[in-house]
């Protein structure tokens, strides 16, 4: 028998992961969510409690932290990728589990994706790139070749990182942001040139 499909998190972002599923073929059984007062969304029922059977799960939680929680909550769970039809992806990219890829993104030769990241609609990841786990690249942000970007890092709406920058962990770099210079742990960064206006 088939093993079912979930989705830990009935929120705008699991309907966007809806859709990628279904783009491959693959049929999401029911959303899955804290919130006893949500009881459908997107046309599928959600269920208040982890199934105990086996399924292969996606925390479709925006927030990097929050979906951290959640990964180490249900860390025995059979997590999968989820990469839409339409994404263009190098061969030689390693994609790893609980990550998923919206339309229209592009990444390109070498690249590694850790683990439950989120590559946003349009976003556009060079050669080369290192991702680790629990980062999100919202949509069309875009980074050149060799970039680093740590552990549970936001890479903000249209923002450009240009070749070869270290971005450390936890980070925010805000909408539309240029970064021509590494970014230390915890750095909230802003602007054209990039800069930093607090610290997380
Ligand atoms: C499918 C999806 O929805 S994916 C989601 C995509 N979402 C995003 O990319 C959101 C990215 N977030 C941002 O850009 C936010 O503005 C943040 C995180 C950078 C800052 O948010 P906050 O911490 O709430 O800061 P706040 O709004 O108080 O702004 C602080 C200062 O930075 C400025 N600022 C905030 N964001 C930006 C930005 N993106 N570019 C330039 N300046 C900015 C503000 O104007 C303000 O300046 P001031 O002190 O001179 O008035």
């Amino acid at each position: 028998m088939k093993n079912k499909t979930y989705l830990f998190g009935a929120s705008g972002h699991g309907k966007v992961i809806v859709d990628v599923a279904s783009s491959i073929g693959v049929v999401v059984n029911a959303f899955i969510d804290n919130d006893t007062k949500k009881i459908k969304c997107y046309g599928l029922p959600v269920l208040n409690t982890v199934p105990e059977n086996d399924g292969e799960f996606v925390i479709s939680i925006g927030n990097n932290e929050a979906r951290k929680k959640v990964a180490e909550t249900i860390r025995n769970k059979s997590f999968i990728a989820l990469i839409h039809s339409k994404a263009v992806i190098s061969l030689s990219v390693k994609i790893n589990k609980g990550t998923v890829v919206m339309a229209g993104v592009v990444i390109n030769a070498e690249t590694v994706i850790g683990k439950h990241c989120i590559i946003n609609t349009n976003a556009s990841i060079d050669h080369e790139c290192c991702i680790e786990d629990f980062v999100h690249i919202s949509p069309n942000a875009a980074l050149a070749g060799n970039v680093v970007v740590r552990e549970g890092t936001h890479i903000g709406i249209g923002a450009s990182v240009i070749q070869g920058i270290n971005i450390g962990k936890w980070c925010t770099i805000g909408a539309g942001a240029v970064i021509i210079k590494d970014v230390p742990d915890y750095s909230v960064v802003v602007g054209n040139p990039g800069r930093i206006i607090k610290k997380k």
